[in-house]
């Protein structure tokens, strides 16, 4: 058994690693924290985990995280790389972004803080020019989880890229997210009056802090820089990712060719599933599992190919990627302790 501590507990992306890791058969929950939050029985914060309602949270220290095997960073940005260099894990895994980028400029131009550095990457199935990226995870000690919105587009657009059947320049993409996806901290724009029934666009033109991680994983896919257009929506459900890609397709590249592509990069794994012709990804049929679903089209009358694909953006988009990870890092099975099952209706 590996003991696990779990920091931002009272959090969204905490509330669901929990979920997950209670039904892990090699994990013993160790220590949970946060911050205004410690001293809180977890029942406060997780009414949907009654296996740890007593549980008390504590505060978010390097001590407290001491002991473990591995931990979980469920914070926000800048809170994890202060941290990190304290912790004695074997294992540690960040759910937000300070360890997601290799590129220090576009650091500081997307988040406006000094970069804290690169970790490995943890999107096992992105094929890079250099092999799969699976094989930078096996063993590794210190993890970065993708971004939500990065997991869905880049596995939504990586094979095109690495069989090279797309453009690298004029890619679009549109996403709409749940409003989980913002956190639980009060936000005045994230009201239930504001998005009940209502969708809009935020971080447009080109301004969002997912660009450049989308960028980096499709330059990686395709051994030289893509530049991306992408627009981020909010849309009226708490769960849930639904990216929209599009390119402009290679000369002489036909929809079997894209199609042949996604079975070859997706056929043998787990979590990332190539629907049948015909069938189009909804976030209602990925919730709550660590699957990804991905449909492909190509638009001849603009010489396009569109990619859609949907994920939970807490389970395969933070923390069923996050044990993922760990799976990896740990020798375990890949897909151990994950759901591959949605919940319907
Ligand atoms: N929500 C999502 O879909 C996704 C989230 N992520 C990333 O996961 C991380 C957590 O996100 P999310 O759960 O949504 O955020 P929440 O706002 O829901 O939770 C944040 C957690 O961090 C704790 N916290 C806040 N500030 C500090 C601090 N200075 N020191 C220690 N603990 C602190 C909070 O504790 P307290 O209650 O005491 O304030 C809370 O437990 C973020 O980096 C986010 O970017 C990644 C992908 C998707
Ligand atoms: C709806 C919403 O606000 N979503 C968040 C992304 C959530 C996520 O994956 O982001 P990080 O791990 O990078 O924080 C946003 O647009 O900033």
């Amino acid at each position: 058994m590996f003991k696990v501590a779990v920091a931002g507990a009272s959090g969204y992306a905490g509330g669901e690693l929990l979920r997950l890791l209670l039904g892990h058969p090699q994990v013993q929950i160790g220590a949970l924290t946060a911050a205004g939050s410690a001293g809180d029985v977890l029942a406060r914060h997780q009414p949907h985990l009654p296996a740890l309602a007593d549980v008390v949270i504590q505060p978010t220290n390097p001590d407290v995280l001491a002991g473990h095997d591995v931990v979980f960073l469920a914070l926000p940005h800048g809170a994890s790389a202060v941290l990190a260099e304290q912790l004695d894990a074997r294992v540690v895994i960040d759910c937000g972004a300070d360890f997601r980028l290799i590129d220090s400029v576009a650091w500081q131009q997307f988040y406006g803080t000094e970069h804290a550095g690169s970790w490995a990457y943890g999107l096992p199935e992105l094929a890079t020019a250099e092999g799969p990226q699976r094989d930078h995870l096996q063993g590794a000690r210190r993890i970065a989880v993708p971004g939500c919105y990065p997991t869905a587009c880049s596995l939504a657009l990586a094979p095109a890229f690495a069989e090279q059947l797309v453009q690298t320049e004029q890619v679009v993409i549109v996403a709409a997210s749940g409003t989980s996806g913002a956190g639980r901290s009060l936000k005045p724009h994230l009201l239930g009056s504001e998005t009940m029934g209502s969708m809009s666009p935020y971080g447009v033109g080109g301004s969002h802090r997912h660009t450049p991680e989308i960028e980096q994983n499709l330059s990686a896919a395709a051994g030289r820089p893509v530049t991306v257009s992408f627009t981020p929506t909010l849309a009226p459900m708490s769960r849930g990712i639904l990216a929209t890609c599009t390119a402009s397709i290679a000369p002489g590249v036909s929809v079997d060719d894209v199609r042949a592509a996604y079975e070859n990069a997706y056929g043998t794994e787990a979590f990332v599933h190539l629907l049948p012709e015909g069938s189009w990804p909804t976030t209602g049929a990925v919730l709550g599992s660590n699957n990804a679903v991905l449909q492909v089209a190509v638009d001849e009358r603009v010489g396009r190919v569109v990619i859609v694909c949907a994920i939970d953006n807490l389970t395969k988009g933070t923390a069923g990627g996050a044990v993922q990870n760990m799976n990896l890092a740990l020798g375990l099975p890949e897909t151990m302790g994950l759901p591959t099952t949605g919940v319907a209706p």
